[in-house]
């Protein structure tokens, strides 16, 4: 596998306390990871580990085959990597236009409109006056309008009806097909088994299942769920 994305046994956490320990894992470019895992087993940490958040105590990161261990979130998001965070990506008190034409190295949103007719219709609203769900979708589509060729998002469906959800698994499918590698946080089991093409376990901050989705059975999901 030729990785776009490698990460070799890194180990970190927050302060003096590590959460995540000794993960090794490549993403090749076109290939969907699902990481999935019980609440507070370190996803999240991982994903702020890969994005440049947080520094890990030992453990290497490579984008394109150069190490960006050392490097800010911001050299890391030059280097073309994306980020999609749990919370926190929507800006309140900008209106969804600004929240969406606002910045460099983007695609204009309106291919989007389609698939999420809701965010066209309140363009001139302020983002912070729009449901959960509905800034979802509008973190989800600046994600997916940046120039970038590794995302990685964190529970992106987390308050989204099923319509908008199945909207999201074609544009990521999208997507992988022109190139980009994905890593893909959810807990909503059917959406991330519609996407990833292999998975990645945690429990306890260590890898416990790994495998090709045509390996991994939904068992072995459940199963690593339930640890
Ligand atoms: N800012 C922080 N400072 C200290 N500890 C933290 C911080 N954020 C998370 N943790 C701890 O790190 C551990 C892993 O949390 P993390 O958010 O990575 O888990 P998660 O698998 O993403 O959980 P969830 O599914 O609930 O989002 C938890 O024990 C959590 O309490």
């Amino acid at each position: 596998m030729s990785g776009l994305l490698a990460i070799d046994t890194l180990t970190g956490g927050y302060h003096d306390t590590n959460v995540v320990f000794d993960v090794s894992v490549q993403v090749a470019p076109g290939q969907v990871l699902g990481l999935f895992g019980r609440n507070g087993v370190g996803k999240t940490t991982l994903a702020r580990l890969v994005q440049g958040g947080l520094r890990p105590a030992t453990g290497d990161i490579r984008l394109g085959g150069r190490s960006v261990t050392g490097l800010a979130a911001y050299e890391r998001r030059a280097l073309g990597l994306g980020y999609m965070p749990q919370t926190g990506m929507v800006f309140d008190d900008m209106s969804v236009r600004d929240n969406l034409y606002l910045g460099e190295n983007r695609c204009p949103p309106d291919a989007y409109f389609d698939r999420f007719p809701r965010l066209a219709e309140r363009l001139d609203q302020k983002a912070g006056s729009m449901s959960g769900g509905e800034r979802k979708i509008l973190a989800f589509v600046r994600t997916m309008i940046e120039d970038t060729g590794l995302l990685v998002l964190d529970e992106p469906s987390e308050g989204v009806q099923p319509e908008n959800i199945d909207h999201m698994a074609d544009c990521l499918k999208e997507r992988a097909r022109d190139g980009a590698g994905i890593i893909l946080i959810e807990q909503n089991m059917t959406f991330l088994t519609q996407v990833a093409d292999s998975y990645l376990g945690l429990d306890a901050g260590r890898v416990c299942l790994r495998g090709d989705a045509g390996e991994v059975t939904d068992g072995q999901i459940k199963a690593a769920l339930a640890i």
